[in-house]
């Protein structure tokens, strides 16, 4: 039973402040009642907008609006739901909710709409995720992962293996009710390679190197080298505004400046760092650790060197330091060099001006490649969540230790346990605990 039930909600559906047209969305047992005491006129016809005088309590018209009805159970929540397209200014919305308040309606709570509709079983919880991270996608990318695990794909991966899961489990316990004499203990022969398939499918998916969980948060990219490579106006030259200092001094940047890009349709953060060098400054010395402690966790690392001094020793040596896999180096000032290598330690090296702008498409095309080949989702739909990757690594751990099992028994509870952490993931098995934590980073009226 759902805790709100009895209660009917109602909530701004569209972003506050002045606009066009404000939705008003309704939602509960009362939502019937409470749209004919507003249009002081009948129901009008299921999911058809019809335009009306709206009333308050005193009987006075506070706006002309389309108003809609969608009777439960064919609804957003699977309640009787009711929506008022209101003209979008503050005194007609305050209006509105004084109306509303005043017939017993409450406001919803942050998530109650999409919260109503999973436990109405309108939707699973990776749907009602994906709705979340639709409307906070900025990107392409982003928008299409969560459309496709918003229509459902991921939640049905995790159903489908749930239910083979299920079905191994009948298996197993029809072996343990009516045991066959000449078989050995153990798994019964046609369990084993449902949960070894099982157990290898996931470890594929698990393995895709956080593809969908970078897509969803912004994969990131740290800006580093010595003072005055020029890595604040490398950062200024990509975001194309002045989110950092730039000066002659070295040592001006201290705090990680995070700016947002949309790289070809994927997000990145992109940060710059204070310059690397053995500082005497207290301050300076506690941004070298901050940006020491960015580059360890970004997924990928812009090695900045100036072209005149990248084959001075110590002037590249703490910036070299930090290659590895995933870096790439950058040779800014290129308008001051006539020379620039097209390899620096055996890497190589993309030459730009943050300056005069040259180089910067070639850079970005770099970039967008890198995170491209690094975030683009496959044939099967990506986990978005750590919760998702949490439970299917329980869900792993489970089937290896029920394959391990040497008593049919022990193998059951098992397969129990690991069917039980697929179905945490799309709300089918006990997850009350976890309604709250998922539905209080909704924004209202969703
Ligand atoms: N000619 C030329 N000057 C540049 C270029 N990029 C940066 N500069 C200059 O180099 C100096 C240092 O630039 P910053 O962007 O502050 O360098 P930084 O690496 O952020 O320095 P710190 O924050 O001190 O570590 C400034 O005077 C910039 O104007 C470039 O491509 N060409
Ligand atoms: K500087
Ligand atoms: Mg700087």
């Amino acid at each position: 039973m759902s805790l709100y039930s009895t209660d009917t909600i109602f909530a701004l559906a569209s972003a506050p402040g002045r606009g066009g047209v404000q939705v008003i969305r309704l939602s509960g047992p009362a939502a019937g009642t409470a749209l004919p005491a507003l249009t002081r006129r009948p129901l009008p016809p299921p999911r058809r907008a019809t335009l009306a005088r709206l009333h308050d309590q005193a009987g006075e018209v506070f706006d002309q609006a389309l108003v809609l009805w969608f009777p439960g159970p064919d609804s957003f929540t699977g309640e009787d739901v009711a929506e008022l397209h209101l003209h979008g200014g503050r005194a007609v919305l305050a209006a509105a909710s004084e109306a509303l308040t005043a017939q017993g309606l409450r406001v919803a709570e942050p998530g109650e709409f999409s919260r109503r509709a999973f436990e109405a079983g309108k939707l699973d919880l990776t749907e009602a995720e994906a709705i979340a991270d639709l409307v906070d996608a900025e990107t392409a990318a982003q928008r299409r992962q969560a459309l496709r695990q918003m229509e459902g794909a991921l939640g049905a991966l995790y159903e489908g293996w749930r239910h083979r899961l299920v079905r191994a489990l009948a298996h197993l316990e029809a072996d343990i009710d009516f045991p066959d004499e000449d078989l050995p203990h153990g798994l019964a022969p046609a369990v084993v390679p449902v949960l070894t398939g099982l157990y290898q499918e996931i470890g594929v998916h698990l393995a895709d190197g956080h593809r969908g969980e970078r897509l969803r948060d912004g994969f990131s990219i740290a800006i580093l080298g010595a003072p005055n490579a020029g890595k604040s106006s490398l950062l200024n030259a990509l975001a194309r505004r002045d989110a950092a200092i730039v000066s002659s001094t070295a040592g001006t940047t201290r705090d990680v400046i995070e700016v947002n890009l949309d790289l070809g349709g994927f997000p990145v953060i992109l940060a710059d760092t204070a310059g690397l060098r053995d500082a005497a400054d207290e301050i300076e010395r506690e941004g070298i650790r901050r940006a020491l402690a960015r580059a360890e966790r970004a997924d990928l690392k812009l090695l900045v060197l100036d072209c005149s001094t990248w084959n001075i020793g110590d002037m590249a040596e703490a910036t070299l330091a930090l290659a590895d896999g995933d870096a790439l180096v950058v040779l800014n000032k290129r308008d001051l060099c006539t020379y620039v290598p097209s390899m620096v330690a055996g890497r190589t090296a993309i030459a730009v001006s943050a300056a005069t702008g040259e180089g910067l498409a070639d850079l970005l095309a770099a970039l967008e490649r890198i995170v491209g080949d690094r975030l683009m989702p496959g044939a099967a739909p990506s986990l978005t969540r750590a919760r998702h990757r949490q439970a299917l690594e329980d869900c792993r751990a489970a089937l290896a230790r029920a394959l391990r099992a040497d008593l049919p028994e022990l193998a059951a509870e098992d397969v129990r346990l690991a069917a039980r952490a697929l179905g945490r993931i799309t709300g089918r098995v006990d997850v009350e605990d976890l309604l709250d934590v998922i539905f209080r980073d909704f924004c209202i009226g969703k």
